[in-house]
């Protein structure tokens, strides 16, 4: 089969202190489109990102297609890429885990779906360096993961129904890398015992649709005190989302997107988290998502 066409959702990642093994799919979707090209690479993209976003061998759909071909032993084919994008670059909804996700998943089938779901599942997580966007991505919906001994170890979860997403996206990129090399090397065990009881409460919470344990089971102190300074405004926009009724108020993956959780009231959570941002001189659009309980799919 030739002209394949795939749908990968944003995710958002950690989703407080599930740092690089929580993350959850949303309902915003980039589109890949794939054909074999003998002899050629174009690549044409659409939408978000269109005039930054690489157009040669280094954009990262391509690479992650070359992966597939490489894993299969296939020489490398030539291919035409069309991207349609509608998830934002560079604002933690996941869009370089869409771009690597959606590679893989054209190469597979241009190519006979020969790899399984979990190879491609640690092939996305090589390419991205951790799993907890690419996982959810590849999967829909919420999904815990751990990278070990050659494989990605996961658990999904589908969302509570009623759960619903407010997200500020400000107007400025912030790349992953960047939001990275803020963080320290070493923690106390003081903040890991933090984390690791709060993702174990979220985990749980998700998982028994207790809603009421999200404002606490939401907190961090491995990453969001340390990107804080790279986001004008953050605190006060998740004191603002607080305010108004947000269950729980996080970055999203590296940020600088702030995502307030709801259990379906979006319109005051909203308004709040724009002013507060404002006020803090940056603009930022505003989008409210459902949780996506599917992951890729194939059209
Ligand atoms: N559709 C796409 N096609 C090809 N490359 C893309 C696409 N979308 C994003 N990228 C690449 O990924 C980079 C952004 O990745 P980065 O990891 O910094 O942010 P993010 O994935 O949006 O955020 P986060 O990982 O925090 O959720 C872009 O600068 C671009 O190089
Ligand atoms: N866990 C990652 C998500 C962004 O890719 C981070 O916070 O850096």
């Amino acid at each position: 089969m030739n002209n394949i066409r795939v749908l990968v959702p944003a995710t958002t990642a950690n989703m407080g202190p599930g740092f690089d093994c929580l993350g959850m799919a949303l309902g915003l979707y980039n589109e890949v489109h794939m054909a074999l090209s003998p002899g050629r690479l174009s690549i044409d993209v659409e939408g978000e990102g269109a005039a930054d976003i690489e157009k040669d061998d280094k954009n990262i759909v391509w690479q992650a297609a070359r992966r597939v071909f490489q894993e299969i032993g296939q020489a490398n084919p030539g291919l035409s890429i069309k991207l349609i994008n509608k998830i934002p670059t560079a604002r933690g909804l996941g869009s370089s885990a869409a771009a690597i996700v959606g590679g893989l998943v054209a190469a597979n089938r241009l190519t006979g779906d020969t790899l399984s779901r979990d190879r491609l599942l640690a092939l996305a997580t090589e390419l991205e360096g951790h799993p907890d966007n690419v996982a959810p991505a590849l999967l829909g919906g919420a999904v815990v993961s751990v990278m070990a001994e050659g494989k990605v170890h996961y658990l999904k979860i589908n969302p509570p129904e009623e759960l619903t997403a407010v997200v500020a996206v400000p107007d400025f990129p912030l790349s992953t890398q960047a939001a990275r090399a803020v963080l320290p090397a070493q923690v106390s065990l003081r903040d890991a015992v933090y984390n690791l009881s709060r993702t174990a409460l979220l985990v749980g919470a998700l998982c028994a649709k207790r809603l009421d344990l999200l404002y606490i089971a939401s907190q961090d102190a491995l990453h969001q005190p340390y990107r804080t300074p790279l986001i004008p405004g953050l605190n006060q926009v998740i004191q603002a989302a607080n305010g108004a009724g947000a269950l729980s108020v996080t970055l999203s993956g590296a940020g600088p997107t702030v995502i307030a959780l709801t259990d379906g009231k979006s319109k005051g959570i909203a308004d709040a988290m724009q002013k507060a941002f404002e006020q803090a001189g940056v603009s930022c659009r505003i989008s409210v998502l459902k949780p996506a309980v599917e992951g890729t799919k194939i059209l």
